[in-house]
């Protein structure tokens, strides 16, 4: 940072109006002394009372310049914290086309995250100068477009302040949408900048959003029935309230639509969020929320408190919890979407695959070689990275276990269902289907919304039950370990985060236990949330897999101490 005095005179200079407000704003947002925040894989996170107030101030710089950069395009900026518990939060900017920031950015928006207030005027005309000064284009001159939301957490209107603070101090044009969910947020990006392109993406409103959904999912049903009522666990958060907006537009179960139940949406008592309840809970506890009276082979699905994530699941009759999660939707939706291209005539023509994490569960990645023989991507852990490598494919499809998902289709494939001539009337329906599907999907980012009624599509058209869906494949039984060490940068992962280059010698010792197991897997890699680095193992049986996920871990410990007395 101190850098900034030691360079060559800027090329363009910032107005001292423009410097000097951007100093003054900030000044309810201090940056608090011995703290250093990063944007990782979900933005910043943290404890929204220590000092968040003035990371939320600099994004708003950092969407700032990112507009600029992007030729005007609307960026967006969101408040959340997720699954997290209720006292934190965090923010993170939205690209063009209501996908992630581009990791190039982020350090910039870590560097003004860490910068001090009296030097926002000064790194913002560093900044302008690195980042918008070209030969060819006047970059630095071109307007700011902003849009914005938060969810139901408490601390979000005074964050949402010190956003406003930062972008009026840059002009920047905005609009506050008030509540949202974190996908309709990026619906609303992604809407704005395709608005006269050749594919629009949609309204940039709420109503907008809930109507291209309703219609689309009742064209996708084509009429097919849905048995029983599925229940829908909102987390206490905002989902719970956008959920029953939603509800007003979709066709109810005696109009050929949808009965949902909609449990844990609670947003007046602030610390019920995520407790005991939403995706997370379920996910990692691997059991239906305390508070749920579902009935044996019940649908039920449970959103994380921004509802960009979903899992879903039943009890069978020996009360036994049944988890259908984000490998589970993927292999459903995938196997739905490619039997529905062949019904239709154009399945040679369409390159379909399914990208994972390596969390997908191994019997989930063969399945979908094996029975689905559809290619399988794995990309290291977080949806950037997914979203990418499902790019490649004309279909792609991606997840990551823990239910963060969506389907991309690309304008290739867009070209292909919309300008094929049926041959017969199964053609037609299932190209129609398709048609609705590309709809349907949040094709911006994972959106538990869509990722639901996507599911209730696939499942009425084959007419099975939350067992039936279950029966595809058993899974091979896992173990997830958090293991904290002094260090967690020192654990360096390759090979989609399968395998660890440093510290060296680990993996050798991995490799020992893996190759001792049957069926065994297993990895270790450092948490991008988190202080601490996380090991996964599967084998043929619940023992095997504990016990190989204990010995992973052990070897995490050793070589994680090894690694601090030496340093
Ligand atoms: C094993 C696991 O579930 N990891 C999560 C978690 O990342 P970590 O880097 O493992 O902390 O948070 C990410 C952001 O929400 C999510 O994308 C990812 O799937
Ligand atoms: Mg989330």
């Amino acid at each position: 940072m101190d850098s900034i005095f030691n360079q060559p005179k800027p090329v363009v200079t910032i107005q001292d109006e423009v410097k000097n407000a951007l100093v003054q704003n900030a000044a309810p947002y201090p940056l608090p002394e011995g703290k250093r925040f990063q944007y990782g894989t979900a933005g910043f996170r943290m404890k929204a009372d220590v000092g968040l107030d003035h990371v939320v101030y600099a994004v708003g710089i950092v969407a700032a310049l990112r507009s600029k950069r992007r030729n005007e395009a609307t960026i967006g900026v969101m408040i959340t914290a997720s699954h997290n518990p209720a006292e934190d939060n965090g923010v993170k900017v939205v690209d063009p086309m209501g996908d992630m920031l581009e990791q190039e950015w982020e350090e910039y928006a870590t560097q003004l995250a860490n910068t001090e207030n009296a030097l926002f005027g000064d790194i913002y005309e560093k900044l302008t100068n690195d980042l918008l000064v070209d030969p060819v284009h006047q970059v630095h001159t071109r307007k700011s477009k902003v849009v914005f939301a938060r969810d139901t957490r408490a601390s979000g209107p005074h964050l949402i302040k010190a956003l406003k603070a930062s972008l009026d101090a840059l002009h920047v044009e905005y609009t506050d949408y008030g509540i949202l969910t974190t996908p309709m947020l990026h619906h609303m990006v992604r809407c704005h900048n395709t608005k006269n392109s050749p594919r629009p993406f949609g309204e940039a409103s709420e109503a907008g959003y809930h109507k291209k959904m309703a219609n689309a999912f009742k064209k996708a049903m084509y009429g097919r029935k849905i048995k029983g009522h599925l229940t829908v666990d909102c987390a206490n958060g905002v989902g719970g309230p956008k959920l029953h907006d939603l509800l007003k537009y979709l066709p109810n179960a005696s109009n050929d639509g949808i009965d949902i139940k909609v449990v844990n949406d609670d947003v007046i008592k602030p610390e019920a969020l995520n407790y005991e309840c939403g995706a997370d809970y379920v996910k990692t506890k691997q059991r239906a929320p305390p508070s749920s009276n579902a009935v044996p082979f019940e649908r039920c699905c449970s959103l994380d408190g921004d509802a960009d994530r979903i899992v879903y699941y039943f009890i069978d009759d020996n009360k036994e919890f049944h988890l259908l999660d984000g490998d589970r939707i993927a292999t459903l939706a995938a196997n739905f979407i490619a039997d529905q291209a062949r019904v239709a005539g154009i399945g040679d023509k369409l390159k379909i695959g399914v990208v994972q994490t390596a969390y997908a569960n191994g019997a989930s990645t063969e399945y979908i070689q094996k029975v689905m023989k559809l290619p399988v991507d794995c990309t290291p852990t977080g949806v950037k990275h997914l979203h990418h490598a499902a790019k490649r494919f004309d279909i792609g499809v991606y997840f990551e276990a823990n239910g963060h998902g969506t389907v991309l289709f690309n304008d290739n494939a867009i070209d292909i269902i919309k300008g094929h001539d049926p041959q017969s009337p199964g053609q037609k329906h299932a190209l129609e289907s398709l048609d609705a599907l590309i709809d349907l999907i949040n094709q911006a980012v994972g959106d538990a919304f869509s990722d639901m009624l996507l599911t209730e599509v696939a499942l009425a058209h084959r007419a099975w039950s939350p067992q039936d869906w279950m029966n595809t494949y058993i899974d091979l039984p896992n173990k997830l370990v958090r293991v904290v060490v002094p260090d967690r940068n020192v654990f360096k992962a390759v090979d989609a985060e399968r395998r660890l280059e440093s510290p060296a010698g680990a993996q050798a010792r991995i490799d020992h236990y893996v190759n001792l197991t049957n069926r065994g897997r297993a990895f270790a890699r450092a948490s991008g949330t988190e202080d601490a680095v996380r090991v996964y193992a599967e084998a043929h049986s619940a023992r095997d897999a504990e016990k190989l996920a204990n010995q992973v871990a052990e070897v995490v410990e050793t070589y994680g101490m090894r690694a601090a007395s030496k340093s």
